[in-house]
């Protein structure tokens, strides 16, 4: 019997099985894979996290984020109407193998919570982790950028699409030794920075969020393209915002 096969065993691991590709419980795992192979979550770093409606689908806590299977993800109950609850830990679904829920999951709740996210992905991109080193401020800035990347990243992360001549600005909260930590300064960048599709975590990583899990991965890789050229732009000692 393979691992999968042995781990799904009652009602609630329905909610985990089945052979719809796009289902989340399988997204999960796909979309891990695919970051794993850009270097955005690597050495157990990282993860996506995604919401339809009132459940959240999301990956276990340090493993190896590309070998992850459907029967490892934990499912939790999203209430619409009520205060939301992700500090409870309350399960619709648990692996029965000894695993425990992403420590990111009080930050991906901002993303729901605050922008009413069907999607949020965290990397630990180099491009992102330079980013933050090398804007030692409060944002990252960049402007007139190749149209297609620029417009891909979206005001708040859902909002109107940004154009050739906006400025791109990613807020950066500082790290700290505890993930959990990081809840309430991405929540207060979050109301500080209504317009950001992200928030850049120094010397770790970025938080990006989108209506559902194909615009939070888009949104995630325009804005990492952008970190990218933005960084060798300032390497190479150019101006990354124009017009200033
Ligand atoms: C304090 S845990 C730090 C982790 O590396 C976290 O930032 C991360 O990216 C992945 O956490 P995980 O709990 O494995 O989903
Ligand atoms: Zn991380």
């Amino acid at each position: 019997m393979s691992a999968t096969e042995h781990s799904i065993t009652s009602d609630s691991d329905a909610l985990v099985s089945s052979t719809d590709p796009l289902h989340p419980a399988n997204l999960i795992p796909e979309l891990c894979a695919a970051f794993y192979k850009l270097g955005w979550v690597t050495g157990t770093g990282g993860g996506i996290c995604i919401r339809t409606g009132d459940k959240v689908y999301i990956a276990p806590s340090g493993v190896q984020k590309e070998r992850i299977e459907s029967s490892h993800i934990f499912v939790m109950p999203y209430p619409q109407d009520e205060p939301s609850p992700h500090t409870d830990r309350i399960f619709l679904r648990r692996p029965t193998l000894n695993l425990k829920a992403s420590a990111c999951t009080p930050l991906f709740w901002n993303a729901f919570d605050l922008r009413n996210a069907g999607s949020c992905i965290h990397t630990h991109s180099q491009n992102a982790v330079m980013a933050t080193l090398l804007w030692p401020g409060p944002v990252f800035r960049i402007s007139h950028q190749v149209i297609l990347m620029i417009k891909g990243v979206r005001i708040g992360g859902n909002g109107r699409a940004l154009s050739y001549l906006d400025t791109l600005v990613v807020p950066i909260i500082e790290n700290t030794p505890d993930e959990e930590d990081l809840k309430d300064s991405m929540e207060e960048a979050m109301k500080q920075y209504p317009d950001a599709a992200g928030v850049l975590v120094r010397r770790h990583g970025v938080y990006v969020w989108g209506d559902d899990w194909q615009k939070a991965k888009t949104q995630t890789e325009c804005l990492d393209y952008l970190f990218e050229i933005g960084v060798k732009m300032k390497l190479a000692g150019l101006p990354t915002v124009l017009n200033e």
